[in-house]
């Protein structure tokens, strides 16, 4: 389904702030795989997150979405097969639309312009059923404007627009970070609902070792641009965070996580 295959990426190649961040990064994901990555600051894991979805090209390498070549295809012809969600509750959502219409936006997006832009009755009935499954009562507050949700309730339907179009991949860049602990959670749940429901291909990003573990069927830990540790199955459900440690230690040479890492 995705397949990375020897991705390099330098940042201000040249010049005295040249920043490697991609070294032969090599990562294979199977159909319906939940992949949790985790490593320390500065591994690489929001700069690979940005190369699958586009953000820049990178140096070499090759990137494969089901089949097809995208490593020269722009962010914007990607984002119709790739739903994304960011730390900052404020950047999946328009804050002064209300929430049906980014629904609406969401639901629209690849399509060509000029399409009528009214929401039909119809799709007002599928949005409010789609918020009525996050829980949250926000299908009685349809018409409100985004800006005035909490921050979990804001990642709440960035997490729905983001699997509206049923994307061939969701790539979730530490969405819980910014959050308290109990919405945090709760985000998370939700997000494990709509992976499944919607037999999504993920990738999850989070600096929080109890979540990686907990959560998707695969872990992949980072280190220096490139996975270091790959774990699935069985032998993840079995991981500790201890576990996790020593081999991340193993896997790099005597290197330990970051504090911000290992005391989430
Ligand atoms: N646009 C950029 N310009 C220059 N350097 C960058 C850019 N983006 C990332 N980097 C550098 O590349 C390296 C990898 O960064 P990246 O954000 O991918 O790490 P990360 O694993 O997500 O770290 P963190 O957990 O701290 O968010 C870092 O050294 C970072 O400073």
């Amino acid at each position: 389904m995705l397949e990375l295959k020897h991705i390099y990426k330098t940042f201000n190649p040249g010049t005295v702030n040249a920043k490697t961040a991609l070294c032969d990064l090599n990562l294979t994901l199977s159909e319906g795989d939940f992949v949790t990555v985790i490593g320390g600051n500065g591994a690489g894991k929001s700069t690979m997150l940005n190369a699958v979805a586009g953000a820049f090209s990178v140096d070499e390498g090759t990137i494969l979405i089901d089949g097809q070549d995208v490593t020269r295809l722009p962010e914007y012809r990607r984002a119709s097969f790739i739903g994304r969600v960011f730390q900052d509750p404020m950047m999946g959502t328009a804050a002064t639309m209300q929430i049906e219409e980014n629904l609406a936006l969401a639901a629209r997006r690849g399509q060509r312009r000029g399409l009528k832009w009214g929401i039909s009755k119809t799709e007002r009935g599928d949005y409010r059923e789609l918020l009525r499954t996050l829980d949250l009562g926000l299908e009685d507050r349809m018409t409100s404007k985004v800006g005035l949700l909490s921050g979990g309730q804001r990642q709440a339907v960035t997490l729905l627009m983001a699997a509206l179009k049923q994307p061939k991949l969701l790539l979730l860049d530490e969405h819980t970070a910014a959050l308290d602990p109990k919405t945090a959670a709760k985000v998370l749940a939700l997000s494990d609902q709509i992976v499944e429901e919607n037999h999504l291909t993920t990738l999850m990003v989070t600096h929080n070792m109890k979540d990686a573990i907990a959560h998707g069927n695969r872990l992949v830990m980072m280190n220096a641009g490139k996975v270091v540790l790959d774990i699935a199955g069985e032998e993840k459900k079995k991981l500790t965070v201890e576990d996790l440690l020593e081999r991340f230690s193993a896997a790099s040479g005597g290197e330990m996580l970051s504090d911000r890492a290992i005391l989430s």
